[in-house]
């Protein structure tokens, strides 16, 4: 591909919008307002610049679980196997539909839904996992009982036999194998995660690597471990708090020492340019951390490196008109 080209990336090009108002899936109330705070802030507007074709699916319907007791230490079990059904449902649709799937959260539970919705469609994806955390605990080996520490856990196959029967889970299987993963920006893993990292031979690229090898050798090396081929379907689930907090802080697991705007937007660039990347998830906006001022930095970041996941390019670009 021409990287020097000045006219857009993804012009014209169809895709889908999906909020996943979730909060469940971790103790601050605040995510389930994630959708609209993007919304409000112009997230739509200024991808439709880069010449998205917008169809807004609008936001998961959850209704509320109650009496949703705990599973060992497990909060919120059922809510959140739930919402995954729901989420899965409307991404299937979106990405048969568009083609391309843009979906706003909410805490990152969100991810269970749409990756078991994005693997029904293109079961050879591969998962770009973009966060200051693993989120690979098992219920058991998670000490805060978080589920937004567990998406990983329930989509792989592997853990499978490390995941308990949680009480609402009758209906999610895992849906994409450990060498399908990769992740970048990792700086507070804990104990247990990284004894599964490391068991399965996992592609985890922490800030260290990041710092050892540049953005752009890192991003090369995740690609290259899970997909050398360089064909496949890209899912990037972006968490947040990836990002350094004085970018993001308005996120409920906040980690000092993160990715630049500026490395986030040559991933964001980059991967755009693949012309493969199917999915993007935006997950742990949360309006209520922070004062108006963090609120309103947290989203312009955000809405700042999705428009480079979908046609926006430092260079500069000649409108299609
Ligand atoms: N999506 C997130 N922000 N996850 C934070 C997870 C923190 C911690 N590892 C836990 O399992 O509770
Ligand atoms: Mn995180
Ligand atoms: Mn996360």
């Amino acid at each position: 591909m021409d990287k020097s080209s000045t006219s857009a990336i993804g012009t014209c090009r169809k895709l889908g919008v999906v909020g996943i108002p979730i909060s469940k899936g971790q103790r601050r109330n605040g995510t389930e307002k994630g959708p609209q705070t993007l919304r409000d802030g112009g997230l739509l507007e200024r991808l439709r610049k880069f010449g998205c074709e917008i169809t807004d699916h609008g936001d998961v319907t959850l209704d509320c679980i109650d009496d949703d007791i705990p599973y060992g230490n497990v909060k919120n079990p059922r809510n959140i196997a739930m919402g995954s059904l729901r989420a899965a449902d409307v991404v299937e649709k979106c990405l048969r539909t568009e083609g391309r799937c843009l979906a706003i959260g909410g805490d990152h539970s969100m991810a269970i839904g749409t990756i078991m919705g994005h693997a029904r469609v293109q079961p050879d994806m591969v998962v770009l996992w973009i966060d200051a955390h693993a989120d690979i605990n098992t219920p058991l080996t998670s000490d805060s009982g978080n589920m937004h520490g567990m998406p990983l856990a329930f989509v792989a196959e592997e853990l499978a036999p490390f995941v308990p029967p949680l009480p609402g889970w009758e209906g999610i299987q895992p849906c994409i194998k450990v060498e399908q993963i990769a992740w970048i920006g990792l700086r507070d893993v804990d104990p247990g995660e990284r004894k599964i990292i490391e068991k399965f031979g996992m592609s985890a690229f922490s800030m260290h690597d990041v710092d050892n090898n540049g953005i752009k050798g890192i991003l090369k090396k995740a690609l290259d471990a899970v997909d050398p081929s360089g064909t496949k379907p890209i899912h990037v689930s972006f968490d947040v708090d990836a990002m350094d907090p004085t970018h993001t802080p308005s996120t409920g697991t906040p980690v000092g020492g993160g990715l630049s705007v500026r490395e986030m937007c040559f991933i964001a660039e980059e991967l755009a340019l693949t012309g493969r990347l199917t999915m993007l998830d935006i997950a742990e906006v949360n309006p209520n951390i922070g004062d108006p001022k963090d609120v309103s930095h947290t989203v312009s970041s955000t809405i700042d490196v999705a428009t480079h996941f979908f046609g926006h390019r430092r260079q500069g670009f000649v409108p299609a008109n």
